[in-house]
C-alpha cells in the first residue's frame, strides 16, 4: 500500500507508523487521518504483528486537525458529515496495543490522538495542550473528557479553558504520560517496549488490554466482575499452561498464542 501522508514499517513484529506531513507539523488533515486506519487495519490483519507504535517528527507528533482544511466548514457540514468521527476514532478500536511515541507538539488533536492510544511514552521535549479554544472552537475528537479522565478536573479545566501548554515532566506527573526518555531514545525505546509486548501471549495481551479499559466504562464492582471472569478465561490457554510451567522450570516462556 502507497501512503502520501504516513511511513509504514515493520520492526521485530512491532508495527510502526510515523506520521510524515513535516511542513504542515503533522496537522491532521482528512487524508492523513484516512491513512492511518488504513495502516492500523493492515498491521491488526497482521498475525506476524503483536503491538503498534504511532509516532511522529521531532518537532511534532502532530499540531491537530488540519485548521486549514476546517476553517472553511459550517454547522451544517460538521454535522452531517459527524466530523471528527470513525476515521479518528479507529485507534480506540483496535485490540492491539498501541503505544503513542510523542516527541514535540501534542496539539489539539494530535493530544486527542495520543490519548487515544494505550499509553504514552513522551520524549523530554514533548508538549501537550489542548489549543481549541483559542480558535473559537472546543476540543472534538474526546479532549474533554480523555483528558479529565487522565489529569483530573482541576488541570484538564485549566489546560481547556485556557489552551496552557504542559511540558513533558508536568505531563508525568500529572499522569498523561507513563513515562519519559531522551528525545533520541524515544523510537527505539517505544519499539522496545511494543517487541516486550509483541513477545507475550496474544490473547492474554488483548484480554488485560479489555480489563484496563473496562475501568473507564464501568462500575467498580461490574469492572471487578469482567476482570475476575477474563482472569479465568486466562486458564483456558495454553499460553497460561506454558508460562507457568516455565518459571517452574526456571526458563523464559515460548508463548504460541493460543
Ligand atoms: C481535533 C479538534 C476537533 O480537537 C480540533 C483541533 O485539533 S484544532 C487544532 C489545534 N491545534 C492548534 O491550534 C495548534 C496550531 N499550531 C500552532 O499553534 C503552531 O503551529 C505551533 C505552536 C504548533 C508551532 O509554531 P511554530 O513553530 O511557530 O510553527 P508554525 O510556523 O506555526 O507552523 C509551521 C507550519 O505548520 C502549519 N501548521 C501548524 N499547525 C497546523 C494545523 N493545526 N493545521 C494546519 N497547519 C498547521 C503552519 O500553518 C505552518 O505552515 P505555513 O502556514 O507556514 O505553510
Amino acid at each position: 500500500m502507497a501512503y502520501e501522508t504516513i511511513i509504514v514499517e515493520t520492526r521485530r513484529h512491532v508495527g510502526l507508523i510515523t506520521l510524515n506531513r513535516p511542513k504542515a507539523l503533522n496537522a491532521l488533515c482528512a487524508q492523513l487521518v484516512a491513512e492511518l486506519g488504513q495502516a492500523l487495519d493492515a498491521f491488526e490483519a497482521d498475525d506476524e504483528i503483536g503491538a503498534i507504535v504511532l509516532t511522529g517528527s521531532e518537532k511534532a507528533f502532530a499540531a491537530g486537525a488540519d485548521i486549514k482544511e476546517m476553517a472553511g466548514k459550517s454547522f451544517m457540514d460538521a454535522y452531517l458529515a459527524d466530523f471528527i468521527t470513525d476515521g479518528w476514532e479507529r485507534i480506540t478500536t483496535c485490540r492491539k496495543p498501541v503505544i503513542a511515541a510523542v516527541a514535540g507538539f501534542a496539539l489539539g488533536g494530535g493530544c486527542e490522538v495520543a490519548m487515544m492510544c494505550d499509553f504514552i511514552l513522551a520524549a523530554d521535549n514533548a508538549k501537550f495542550g489542548q489549543p481549541e479554544i483559542t480558535l473559537g472552537i472546543i476540543p472534538g475528537a474526546g479532549g474533554t473528557q480523555r483528558l479529565t479522565r487522565a489529569v483530573g478536573k482541576a488541570k484538564a479545566m485549566e489546560m481547556v479553558l485556557t489552551g496552557r501548554m504542559i511540558d513533558a515532566a508536568e505531563a508525568e506527573r500529572a499522569g498523561l504520560v507513563s513515562r519519559v526518555v531522551p528525545l533520541a531514545e524515544l523510537v527505539e525505546e517505544a519499539v522496545k517496549v511494543a517487541e516486550k509486548i509483541a513477545g507475550l501471549s496474544r490473547p492474554v495481551v488483548l484480554m488485560a488490554k479489555e480489563a484496563v479499559n473496562a475501568a473507564f466504562e464501568t462500575s467498580l464492582s461490574q469492572g471487578i466482575r469482567f476482570e475476575r471472569r477474563l482472569f479465568h478465561a486466562t486458564f483456558a490457554t495454553e499460553d497460561q499452561k506454558e508460562g507457568m510451567a516455565a518459571f517452574i522450570e526456571k526458563r523464559s516462556p515460548t508463548f504460541r498464542n493460543r
